[in-house]
């Protein structure tokens, strides 16, 4: 594999290796002339003490020293250029590889894998690559050159030298299954330390408020133990590669000293002979020494090579298969008998039809996991079907140009990523050639032209840590500038206003149904207040279509779109959305206030108390003592159960209109299980100081939900 990457790298810049290859050969020339000058400087110009003999000889060694330098130099400056060429080409070619990936590549490559493949494999494999090409090449053709140069010498003195030189590779083959083992597992734990660190980052207010920051920082101590510990063994074993053959140079240089030595006793050497074939004998080590110091780089880049590999071996689920252009859509998009799973076997869409026509809002609804998502996804081909077709017009995608669908669509997801740059380039980046009057365009047309205006740097205004200086709403209407800027025939939302505070979500949506009168809009939302200004509902629930229509007849066919809608009405939120009251009509529909008299409903509604909550605040603990009965007025929730061994895992998810933690109503019992919010939420909250001297005056009351309290229970 190794041999590929150099011989690619030597294909690919023939002029850099020319010039390290020139320096090569001047070096060697250097190294061999200096020693064997040995022989004539001693028997030719000292002993008989002839000085011109001695000026030219001196001469030679001085000009070709001067020209080492000058080709040490050049072939510094080209290792420099190839070694950055490398970089540049293995991490351009990781990145283009990553883009063109979807979600089961991410959900095998954690975040921190993949960074330290490009932070430390890479590197590693250049600096090997480098290796080979300069200090490989010349103790391999020097070892090469100097045992021809000491055969013509001393043939036998040579074959001793050569045996002995066996000693010198013994380590490697000794040491070198352990260095691959040590390395492989120091990368393992690198790549979850950073995966680690990136959570952290991510994840710090769920940790705040969970708590988690003491088992964090024990499982990175951990990591961060094992590394250190495989660390030492590494660089002590990888030490000892470089260091035990220096063990054998010396044995060696011994032997040859003592034969040499003999024979030049003995009159088969001149004396100026054994001190040039010592001399040629000690380069001829040292570039011996030269190849075995340079064999852990291979083994380093051994194991980097296999881990960059796996990743560039995944093949992308999403490819681009077709070369047609997808014709300007007018008509409809249909998903035609779609099967999709996520987890192989798992299917969430089964023979799944839909069809939706290419005029006005349609907005998909449904029960959370249904796979409203899911849909939008397949129609923006984030990934493709396992079987059936998503269809623009009758073509099926996967036949595009995947650039010439997305030429037509403009997406705005929840969680819209701002980049770290200015408000201009995180809306250009929708059409990087974008004229000033283009881009403003945009942003009017999403509403936030008069907000960026009243910036002190306007456009320019620089969005830090992915847009933590801006508010929630004005980092959505960013995001729908730079979907419009495409000036998109189709715009997608998924759930883009449900994380914005109700005013500013209502102003949002205003601005969107605006553009409903002038382009597609297809927007997948659980928040039916909106869905209902839409043209159609779509309808899922456990990946089905149950119902589509508009909101009228959905609410005439009195299935699970008119559940839904009775469970989020009759809230009364206030202006700013700070506050909300729930209607005593609402309230008996709940299952534990079924049946009781509108008087005390009243009297109950005005009993609940509006709090608001970030996103990630816990409501309340598993274990702790419950006093307290919420409803949603809006915004979603998690339901998280902890496990005896501290694990936690998410039961449910609770959305407007949902209620939890009612057996407070009646006992004093801890909470089974905590409470999360996933968006900011609006939570109206009934304590049992408050309704138990209630519920004492009205029999009806303690009866009904002892009642429905007995079946839950
Ligand atoms: N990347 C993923 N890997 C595995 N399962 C997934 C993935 N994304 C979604 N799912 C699962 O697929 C199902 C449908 O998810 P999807 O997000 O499409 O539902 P949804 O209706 O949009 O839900 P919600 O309203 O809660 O966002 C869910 O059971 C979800 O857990």
């Amino acid at each position: 594999m190794l041999w590929k990457t150099i011989v690619a790298s030597v294909r690919s810049s023939p002029f850099f290796i020319s010039v390290i290859v020139f320096g090569v050969l001047i070096d060697l020339l250097f190294r061999y002339l200096s020693s064997l000058s040995y022989k004539y400087l001693i028997d030719k110009a000292l002993l008989p003490r002839d000085i011109e003999a001695l000026a030219i000889i001196v001469g030679i060694l001085v000009a070709i020293g001067l020209l080492n330098v000058i080709t040490g130099i050049s072939s510094d400056y080209a290792k420099a250029r190839l070694g950055a060429k490398l970089l540049f080409d293995y991490r351009i070619a990781l990145f283009r590889h990553m883009q063109a990936q979807s979600h089961r590549f991410y959900e095998r490559f954690q975040v921190g894998d993949l960074l330290a493949r490009y932070s430390d494999d890479i590197p590693e494999i250049q600096a090997a690559v480098l290796q080979a090409l300069g200090a490989g090449l010349l103790s391999v053709s020097s070892v090469a050159i100097g045992l021809g140069i000491l055969f013509t010498m001393e043939w036998k003195l040579t074959l001793l030298a050569f045996g002995g030189s066996i000693l010198l590779f013994v380590p490697y083959r000794m040491l070198k299954s352990r260095s691959l083992a040590l390395a492989d597992t120091y990368y393992v734990h690198l790549g979850k330390f950073n995966g680690s660190v990136d959570e952290n980052m991510k994840a710090y207010r769920v940790i705040r408020v969970f708590d988690l920051r003491q088992s964090m920082l024990a499982k990175v101590e951990g990591i961060l133990r094992t590394m250190a510990s495989v660390g030492v063994k590494r660089n002590f074993v990888d030490a000892n590669l470089n260091r035990l053959p220096l063990l054998g140079v010396s044995i060696l240089t011994a032997i040859i000293l003592a034969y040499g030595s003999y024979l030049t006793f003995d009159g088969r050497l001149t004396v100026g002979e054994f001190i040039a074939y010592n001399s040629v004998f000690a380069t001829v080590g040292q570039s011996m020494y030269g190849i075995a110091t340079i064999l852990p780089y291979f083994l380093a880049a051994k194991t980097s090579l296999q881990r960059l590999h796996q990743v560039m071996e995944w093949k992308p689920e999403v490819t681009e298969r077709g070369d047609k252009e997808l014709p300007t859509v007018h008509s409809h998009i249909e998903l035609r008998d779609v099967t999709f799973a996520y987890v192989p076997g798992e299917p969430i869409l089964q023979h799944f039809d839909l069809s939706i026509p290419l005029s006005g809002y349609t907005s998909i609804v449904g029960t959370s996991g249904s796979g409203k998502s899911t849909v939008l996804q397949l129609m923006l081909r984030f990934a493709d079907p396992e079987s059936g077709a998503v269809k623009y017009d009758g073509q099926d995608i996967r036949e595009a140009r995947y650039a010439s669908l997305l030429g037509q669509v403009g997406i705005v997801f929840q969680d819209s990523i701002l980049f770290h740059g200015s408000i201009r380039d995180n809306i250009s980046i929708g059409k990087l050639d974008a004229t000033d009057e283009e881009i403003e365009e945009a942003a009017r047309a999403a509403g936030i032209h008069e907000t960026i205006a009243t910036f002190q740097d306007g456009y320019h205004t620089i969005v830090r840590n992915h847009g933590d200086n801006l508010s929630g709403g004005q980092r959505q209407r960013i995001a729908l500038a730079r979907a419009l800027l495409r000036k998109p025939n189709i715009l997608f939302l998924d759930e883009a206003t449900s994380a914005l505070d109700p005013d500013t979500e209502q102003s949002v949506n205003e601005t969107i149904l605006s553009l409903s009168r002038s382009k597609t809009i297809i927007s997948v939302t659980h928040r039916l207040a909106y869905a209902a200004m839409s043209d159609r509902i779509i309808v899922l629930d456990k990946g089905k279509v149950t119902e589509s229509g508009p909101h009228e007849q959905l609410l005439e066919h009195n299935g699970l779109y008119r559940r839904m809608w009775e469970k989020q009405k009759g809230f009364v939120l206030s202006r700013g959305g700070g506050s909300a009251q729930v209607q005593a009509e609402r309230l008996s529909g709940l299952p534990f206030f079924q049946g009781i008299e509108q008087g005390a409903l009243d009297q109950i509604s005005r009993l609940f108390v509006a709090e608001k909550f970030e996103a990630g605040t816990t409501v309340f603990e598993q274990g702790d003592q419950g006093d307290t009965f919420y409803l949603i007025a809006r915004g979603r929730v998690e339901i998280v159960k902890s496990s005896d061994s501290g694990e936690r895992s998410r039961v449910a998810v609770l959305e407007d209109g949902d209620h939890f933690g009612e057996i407070a109503l009646m006992q004093h019992i801890p909470r089974t299980a905590s409470v999360v919010t996933l968006t900011p939420c609006l939570l109206l909250s009934l304590s049992y100081d408050h309704f138990h001297p209630l519920m004492m005056n009205y029999s009806s009351i303690r009866e009904a939900l002892e009642a429905t309290l007995k079946t839950r229970m």
